[in-house]
């Protein structure tokens, strides 16, 4: 969690630095109050304030990248922290009479402090409308972190089969199809053989990231093994999801993958089989999902054994 807040060093030097100036010109201007003085009260309510701004700063920059909204909600905070900071300098230190800056300090940034804070909020809205926008293709009906595949971040085939279940129970009601659609990458063995397991890795990335793109918004991609994707395809018929196998084998055949140690780009295959519940193919009642997805597996080992004999 804290890794992030190497990203943010200069925000965070600034705070030190602003809040020190504010700190050591108080003192330096004023005189300390004796204990009597104090109210002890104050002290806890506006001391509590000032701790969980600061919290609540290093929480913000601790788990957010840069960019706008991080920036909106860190000023915004700053402005609480030193307005709040100033309003606990004034219980233990007395100013002058004459002075006026330190309750310029406390009540301006104030309101300041809020319009940043709304208008992050805000962009924070629309920044999430459009995440949820990318997630659609990942997650569909549910979102469960504890099934994501680290290297992809896709959903695993436990979520898969938790999805397809629900999807079929809907699309079984409405007398719609549903297709899936089983991919793999053709001697994935070889490329980790011969570029290394990390570039595997980022094949794997980068190809999560090129199917995303090309599959519908309605569809779910998910990692169902090794190098084994699946995608769920809804309201699809078994001719339509087969169209869109072979456009996905050739959006991947297409793909430029640059390996690290090479200067020239490299493609890859990738073999596809499709199965379909739907009025012209009905799936047995007794555990659909299971048949649904090996008879996607099935067609996917045909595809893979025709391609092994086109080649010899
Ligand atoms: N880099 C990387 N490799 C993985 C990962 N998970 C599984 N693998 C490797 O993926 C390979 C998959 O093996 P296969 O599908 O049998 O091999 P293949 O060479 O693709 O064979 P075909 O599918 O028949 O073309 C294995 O060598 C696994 O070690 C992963 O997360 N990252």
């Amino acid at each position: 969690m804290f890794q992030q807040l190497k990203n943010h060093g200069r925000k965070l030097a600034l705070i030190f630095v602003l809040l020190n100036v504010q700190i050591l010109s108080t003192l330096a201007l004023g005189d300390s109050k004796s204990w009597q003085e104090i109210d002890w009260l104050d002290i806890a309510g506006e001391g509590g304030a000032v701790w969980l701004c600061l919290v609540w700063l290093i929480v913000l920059l601790a788990t957010r990248p840069d960019g706008p909204v991080t920036r909106l909600l860190f000023w915004g905070f700053a402005c609480f922290l030193i307005a709040s900071g100033q309003d606990l300098l004034d219980e233990v230190v007395r100013l002058p009479e004459a002075t006026v800056w330190n309750h310029a300090v406390e009540s301006i940034p104030m309101p300041i402090g809020m319009l940043l804070m709304s208008i992050g909020l805000l962009y924070w809205y629309h920044e999430q409308q459009a995440l949820n926008e990318q997630l659609r293709k990942r997650e569909r009906r549910l979102r469960d972190h504890r099934r994501l595949d680290k290297v992809t971040g896709l959903a695993d085939a436990q979520y898969l089969s938790q999805q397809l279940e629900t999807e079929l129970t809907v699309a079984r009601a409405e007398g719609l199809p549903t297709s899936v659609l089983m991919l793999d990458i053709d001697k994935f063995r070889e490329i980790n053989r011969n570029l290394g397991m990390g570039e595997g890795d980022r094949l794997l990335r980068e190809l999560t990231e090129l199917l995303l793109l090309n599959i519908r918004r309605r569809d779910l991609l998910c990692r169902y093994a090794g190098d084994r994707f699946a995608i769920v395809l809804p309201a699809t018929c078994q001719t339509m999801a087969e169209l869109m196998a072979r456009q996905l084998e050739d959006v991947c055949r297409h793909f430029a993958f640059r390996a690290r140690n090479s200067d020239l780009a490299q493609f890859h295959t990738v073999s596809t089989g499709v199965a379909t519940d739907g009025l012209d193919v009905q799936l047995d009642e007794k555990d659909p999902v299971e048949q649904l997805l090996s008879r996607a597996n099935y067609r996917l080992a045909k595809a893979k054994e025709a391609r092994v004999l086109k080649v010899a």
